[in-house]
């Protein structure tokens, strides 16, 4: 229920907007059911900065561009050594550079710890400011191991765990991802808020 106290009703299915078929099949899979859901494939510009505000805005155009209630989320890989990043940025790293690169990244550096950040962001229309949602999972990057198929989850092994997010069995990532925790926070949102289901 809202502050109000009236249940706020949902102008149409939510659309989660990405151009990434991976992410939305890992979303499809945590949060099954459990919200009014939809998706669109669209490759939103990202701003540079901090990851909640370049979260916010792709959520802003998506909303504009859907002009309904969306979900976007963006994710970052960040390194300790290197003080967060490369962070939002380490989709251009690993196409231009590889995760051999992403190793030699740290070279350097004694301290391989890393974390992986996933932060969503929910606006329910065009004009609404977004909400966002952070989910972290520590590990540390590792001389790549596991299928390739998905970004950078062959060189990050999260903490507890002697797998790479690649190697892992996806059920298996998805109780301890990033995306799972951040999408946790998503969900109880949508408890919460009890928004009635669009007509
Ligand atoms: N869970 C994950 N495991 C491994 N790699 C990931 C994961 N999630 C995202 N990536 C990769 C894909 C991208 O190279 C980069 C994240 O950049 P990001 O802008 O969030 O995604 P994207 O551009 O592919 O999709 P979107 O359209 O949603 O922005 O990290
Ligand atoms: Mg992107």
């Amino acid at each position: 229920m809202s502050a109000m106290g009236v249940r706020m009703q949902l102008s149409s299915p939510v659309t989660f907007v990405t151009g990434n078929a991976n992410k939305l099949e890992e979303v499809k899979m945590i949060l099954g059911q459990t919200i009014p859901f939809r998706s669109v494939k669209l490759d939103l510009p990202e701003l540079q900065g901090e990851p909640e505000d370049i979260s916010k805005e792709k959520c802003r155009l998506a909303a504009k561009e859907v002009n309904g209630p969306v979900l976007v989320e963006d994710t970052c890989l960040c390194f300790n050594a290197l003080k967060g990043l490369p962070g939002p940025y380490v989709k251009w790293f690993l196409q231009k550079t590889g995760h051999e690169g992403l190793n030699n990244l740290l070279a350097a550096y004694e301290d391989k710890s890393a974390y992986a950040l996933c932060v969503f962001s929910l606006a329910l229309g065009p004009d609404a400011e977004p909400l966002t949602f952070s989910g972290r999972t520590e590990g540390k990057i590792v001389p790549a191991r596991g299928p390739g198929d998905f970004g950078w989850d062959p060189v990050f092994q999260p903490d507890g765990y002697d797998l790479t997010f690649a190697e892992m069995k996806k059920e298996d990532k998805n109780k301890i991802s990033h995306r799972r925790r951040a999408l946790d926070k998503v969900r109880e949102h949508f408890y919460e808020n009890d928004y009635a289901p669009p007509v």
